[in-house]
C-alpha cells in the first residue's frame, strides 16, 4: 500500500509541479503574455479574492497557456516505456513482438508539419480550436491516450489550472534581471 501511494504522489506531484514552473518560465520570458493572463484574472475573478475551481471554466486564456506549456514541456517527453505484445507494423516499420516503445510527445508538439511556427510560445493557436489534451488529439498527447492514459488527467490539468492561475494572481512576477 506504501508502495503505491509513493507511486501515486510521485506520478502526480512531479508532472503538475513540472508543467507550473515551465508556464511561470514562459510567462516570465514573454511579459505580453503575463500581462493577458493577468488581466483574465482580474476581470473574471476580481481583486478580492483567489481563484476558485469554478472559475476555471470563465478563463479560457489561462487553460490555453497551460495546453501551450503542455505542447512544448511535456512533464513525460516520452511517455512511460510499453511492449508491443504481438508484432505489428507501424507506418513502414515493423515492430517485432517485445520491443520496447517510446512514444517522443516533445518531438510531436514541436513538429512543423503539425504545428505553424511550432517553437513559439502562442498560447492564441488554442483559443478558437476544439484540441484537448484528453487524447482525442494526436499533436497533443501529454497525458498519452487510450487505456494506458494518465489515470490522474483531471484531478492533474484542475491542479495546474488552479495552482497557476492563483500564483500569477496573487504574486507579481519578474525576472532577476528586470530588477537590476
Ligand atoms: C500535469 C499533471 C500530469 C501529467 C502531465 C501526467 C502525465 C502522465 C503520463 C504521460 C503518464 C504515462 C502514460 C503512459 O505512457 O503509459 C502518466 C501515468 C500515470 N499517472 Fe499521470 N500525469 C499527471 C498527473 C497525475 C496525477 C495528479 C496522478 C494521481 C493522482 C497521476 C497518476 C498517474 C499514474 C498512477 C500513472 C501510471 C498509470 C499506469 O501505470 O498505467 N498522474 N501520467
Amino acid at each position: 500500500m506504501h508502495r503505491k501511494h509513493d507511486d501515486l504522489f510521485g506520478a502526480g506531484i512531479d508532472t503538475s509541479t513540472v508543467t507550473i514552473e515551465w508556464a511561470l518560465a514562459e510567462l516570465l520570458g514573454h511579459p505580453h503574455i503575463l500581462k493577458k493572463l493577468q488581466d483574465e484574472l482580474s476581470s473574471v475573478v476580481g481583486s478580492t479574492r483567489l481563484v476558485q475551481e469554478s472559475d476555471i471554466e470563465n478563463l479560457p486564456y489561462l487553460r490555453a497557456v497551460v495546453k501551450e506549456t503542455m505542447r512544448l514541456h511535456p512533464a513525460l517527453p516520452l511517455l512511460l516505456p510499453h511492449a508491443a505484445r504481438q508484432q505489428c507494423q507501424v507506418n513502414e516499420y515493423d515492430i517485432p513482438s517485445g520491443t520496447q516503445v517510446y512514444v517522443n510527445v516533445w518531438a510531436i508538439g514541436r513538429d512543423p508539419n503539425a504545428w505553424e511556427n511550432p517553437l513559439m510560445f502562442y498560447p492564441e493557436r488554442f483559443l478558437d480550436s476544439k484540441m484537448d489534451v484528453r487524447g482525442h488529439h494526436f499533436e497533443l498527447l501529454p497525458f498519452r491516450s487510450g487505456r494506458r492514459a494518465c489515470p490522474g488527467l483531471a484531478l492533474g490539468i484542475s491542479n495546474v489550472h488552479l495552482m497557476l492561475a492563483n500564483l500569477v494572481h496573487v504574486f507579481e512576477w519578474a525576472t532577476l534581471t528586470d530588477s537590476t
